[in-house]
């Protein structure tokens, strides 16, 4: 059996003052596209630190690629778009290429100038976002969903086999959040990147995504997407720390309130 490209069992996490993560197991297969969902302080943010060895949990173990994490070499198979990467400085005077050029540098040094087999890298991974047009704009002048892309881009370039988001949609409008859910999923579908992410999206993310984590401190539900609606009233009031409106028939229209 092919092992899970990400896999954590038991784990648990405390900051100095306060316990973000309880005993969690779960895993993440290839080919996967997983929303994380849950409350304010959670501990979202938090997990998806410890998949990328960012932190250290206080108990428990993580493998990456079948290899326990502190031995793991291939950190650029695990790309990260941070929840901080949209709330850019506007006035950095950096084009599209460039920043997405940051991410290859990350692999090979700084560039002084790109090689050509780079400004290709660099264009397909636009390519795959729906940003070639705007590879010579300058960064600060595109809208909070284009330069989201962007910074996907950035990631993509480094050619990861998974790719970690936390919350990617936060600065954009609503009418754009479709289609940038619609992207994800062609990414994973098409270019076969298994996917992980934060988000508090419930309703327009669920018809995307192949799996669903429910997680408030610990994981109270984590399967097939299409398994959510069986999640128990106690489940869900647990989950979401008061009582919630039932998530509706998956596949259609979905809320919690
Ligand atoms: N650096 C830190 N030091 C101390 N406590 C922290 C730190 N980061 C997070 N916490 C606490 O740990 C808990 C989990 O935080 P985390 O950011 O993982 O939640 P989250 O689910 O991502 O929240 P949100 O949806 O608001 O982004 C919260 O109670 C938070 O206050």
């Amino acid at each position: 059996m092919v092992a899970p490209l990400i896999e954590i069992k038991d784990i648990s996490f405390e900051y100095e003052q306060t316990k973000a993560l309880e005993n969690i197991s779960m895993s993440v297969q290839e080919g996967d596209f997983l929303a994380i969902l849950g409350p304010n302080g959670s501990g979202k943010s938090t997990l998806l630190k410890i998949m990328l060895g960012l932190i250290k949990p206080t108990k428990g173990s993580i493998k990456l690629f079948g290899v326990d994490s502190k031995q793991f070499k291939n950190r650029e198979w695990v790309g990260y778009v941070s929840q901080k990467s949209n709330s850019f400085n506007s006035g950095f005077p950096a084009t599209v290429e460039e920043v997405v050029a940051g991410g290859l540098a990350k692999k090979s040094g700084l560039f002084r100038r790109l090689p050509k087999s780079a400004r290709e890298d660099v264009k397909e991974a636009l390519e795959a976002v729906g940003m070639e047009a705007f590879i010579d704009r300058s960064v600060s002048e595109l809208s909070g969903g284009q330069q989201q892309r962007v910074f996907i881009a950035r990631a993509l370039v480094a050619k990861p086999k998974v790719l970690i988001l936390d919350e990617p949609t936060v600065g954009i409008d609503h009418q754009n959040v479709q289609s940038f859910y619609n992207m994800l999923a062609s990414l994973n579908r098409d270019k076969k990147i298994t996917l992980v992410l934060v988000t508090h999206d419930v309703d327009t993310v669920t018809d995307r995504i192949t799996h669903v984590a429910c997680l408030n401190q610990t994981i109270h539900f984590h399967g097939f997407k299409e398994q959510l609606h069986t999640m128990s009233d106690e489940q869900r009031e647990a989950w979401y720390g008061h009582s919630v409106r039932k998530i509706h028939h998956v596949g259609g229209s979905h809320s919690h309130a």
